[in-house]
């Protein structure tokens, strides 16, 4: 088994590698352009016999034989998808357009990773596969969650129109070692200031609300995902839900007691509440998550500590 893996120097990639480079049989193909992703992510990988790295942008097309694609590329931090939208909307058509391009002349099993994001500053809570969603499309967020949807849309119509077998999962809020340092996305941001003694950036009303779910329960639902029968969407999260103050709360607590909390300015759109129901994940694929935020974190900070090269006192 060939197996493709978009956007696989990142956070839930380069994980999802790991887990997928266990079996013995499987060969596995990264293809990155390292906008946010990073070559260090899968050092221990390179030079592997059953494994291959590409730098690659997939708006553009890619000719590689292949049996499965993992498609998960795209800048997940508001901060990077805000900063070159229109690449990001890129990624999201031409780059899902190129695989579902490539699914199709190989007969291969296609994956994408959606998100939470396409319910937008959502009017239902928790969240349900069936829900539409509350999406501004011409906001600074479009990119992102107007980008994920209308992948989503064209995965549904290749596979009415094609026969692609597709399996789509919605994620929600992904956490964990090898998260970029300066990623900007909150749990990161939090982690790496209470270790600097900085500030946590508590930015406001500080009551919006993320579920946390930790990065290797995740990948064992996106296996699962690819393995079983459902196209899905599929949403994978942890549906424990915390305040953006709680969770400033916890890192105080877990990581450092002293460190100050200071609230700051929000940016447009963010949406208020986010908790996935996982009622179809448990029934279709049996998954559920198993770490904890409260786990989740310290192991979240022996891996900052080590990047950042400040041990424990
Ligand atoms: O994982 C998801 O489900 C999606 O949500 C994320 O977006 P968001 O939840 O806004 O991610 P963060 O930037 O981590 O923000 C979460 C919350 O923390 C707050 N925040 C962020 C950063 C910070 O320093 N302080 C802070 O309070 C934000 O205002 C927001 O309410 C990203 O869009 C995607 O990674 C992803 O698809």
């Amino acid at each position: 088994m060939r197996i493709l893996v978009t956007g696989g120097a990142g956070l839930i990639g380069s994980h999802l590698v790991d887990k997928l480079m266990e079996k013995e049989k499987s060969e596995v193909i990264v293809a990155d352009n390292y906008f946010t992703g990073s070559k260090d992510n899968l050092k221990k990988r390179i030079g592997h016999p059953r494994f291959e790295l590409i730098r690659h942008d997939i708006s553009r097309p890619l000719f590689v034989e292949i049996d499965q694609i993992y498609h998960l590329a795209c800048p997940a931090s508001p901060i990077f998808y805000k900063y070159n939208s229109v690449k990001t909307i890129k990624t999201n058509v031409m780059g899902t357009l190129n695989m579902l391009g490539l699914a199709k002349r190989l007969r291969a099993r296609i994956l994408f990773t959606s998100t939470s994001e396409v319910y937008g500053d959502s009017l239902e809570h928790p969240q349900k596969e069936t829900y539409w969603g509350n999406v501004n499309p011409i906001g600074v967020r479009s990119c992102y969650d107007e980008g994920k949807r209308m992948a989503e849309t064209l995965m549904f119509d290749y596979h009415r129109q094609n026969g692609i077998e597709i399996r789509i999962a919605r994620i929600f809020n992904t956490y964990g070692p090898r998260m970029n340092i300066d990623d900007g996305r909150v749990v990161s941001n939090f982690i790496a200031q209470a270790i600097r003694n900085e500030p946590l950036t508590v930015q406001l009303p500080g009551t919006q609300t993320r579920s946390f779910c930790y990065v290797l329960d995740l990948v064992d639902g996106l296996t699962q995902l690819m393995e079983g029968t459902d196209t899905g969407p599929i949403n994978l999260g942890n549906p424990g839900e915390f305040t953006m103050n709680e969770l400033a709360k916890a890192v105080q607590e877990l990581i450092n007691p002293e460190v100050q909390i200071s609230e700051v300015e929000n940016t447009p759109d963010d949406p208020r509440q986010r908790k996935p129901d996982i009622t179809k994940a448990k029934e279709v694929l049996g998954w559920e998550p198993k770490v904890n935020l409260h786990e989740g974190i310290p192991l979240m900070e022996d891996d900052f500590r080590q990047r950042l090269g400040v041990p424990r006192t």
